[in-house]
């Protein structure tokens, strides 16, 4: 890791970072507001994550990732572009989302070109997968958006299979959905789109909670 990198960790990491613990966070004291929150899952070297929250001062962005110089690049981006709404966890996001997030927290989940782990026996290891969409979705709040994209053919059509079968979600799109504006161009996205690979968005939203009528 280089000089900036670290030296964003050692001082940032105190003012931004949220530490995957299994602890509940309390939002309000987090972000010192309430508002609502986008997670952003992989959030790679933070620099889409960075660009979307600028442009969305009045919902809070999470970002968390497993990969120390991204989590060191995205607090300087913090810092230097001054975006109040960004805190930055480091850790596996399923532990996040399971022992720290709360159901019906999220008004939004991201997950931008996670690892497509290509061979079959490793398809397992994917995110998006039956048990880990149902965790993603009881995070949302009804209406709730969670947005995929992905540059693996074979992933997206896995993606759109798991995403359609939850009895949960509604695709708004009858399959993959057209890019949204505000989606920036990720780091990774940038190298499959030179190697001439196609991009692909799933977005879906948490159906509403059923009202029982009595
Ligand atoms: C292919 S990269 C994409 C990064 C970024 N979204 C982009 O498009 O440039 C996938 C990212 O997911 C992160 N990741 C993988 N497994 C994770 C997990 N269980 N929890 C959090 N992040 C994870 C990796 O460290 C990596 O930064």
């Amino acid at each position: 890791m280089g000089e900036r990198h670290r030296a964003a960790l050692d001082r940032l990491w105190p003012l931004y970072g949220v530490p995957v613990t299994g602890e509940p966070l309390d939002l309000a004291v987090l972000f010192g507001r309430r508002a609502p929150l986008v997670l952003e899952i992989g959030s790679g070297m933070g620099d889409a994550t960075a660009d979307m929250a600028a442009a969305d001062p009045d919902r809070d962005y999470l970002a968390v990732d497993v990969h120390t110089p991204g989590v060191a690049n995205l607090l300087a981006l913090v810092e230097e572009r001054g975006l109040a709404n960004v805190r930055v966890a480091f850790g596996d996001a399923l532990d996040l989302l399971g022992h720290q997030l709360a159901p019906d927290s999220l008004a939004a989940i991201h997950v931008f070109f996670p690892d497509p782990w290509p061979k079959a026996r490793h398809h397992k290891r994917r995110l998006i997968q039956p048990r880990h969409v149902e965790l993603l979705r009881s995070r949302l709040v009804p209406g709730g958006t969670l947005h995929c994209a992905t540059d693996s053919a074979d992933y997206a059509e896995a993606m759109l299979e798991t995403l359609t079968a939850d009895p949960g979600l509604t695709n708004a799109h009858r399959g993959y959905a057209p890019r949204p504006s505000y989606r920036p161009l990720t780091k990774f996205e940038e190298r499959g789109v030179r190697a001439g690979r196609d991009v692909f968005d799933l977005i879906f939203t948490r159906s509403p909670a059923l009202v029982s009528r009595s």
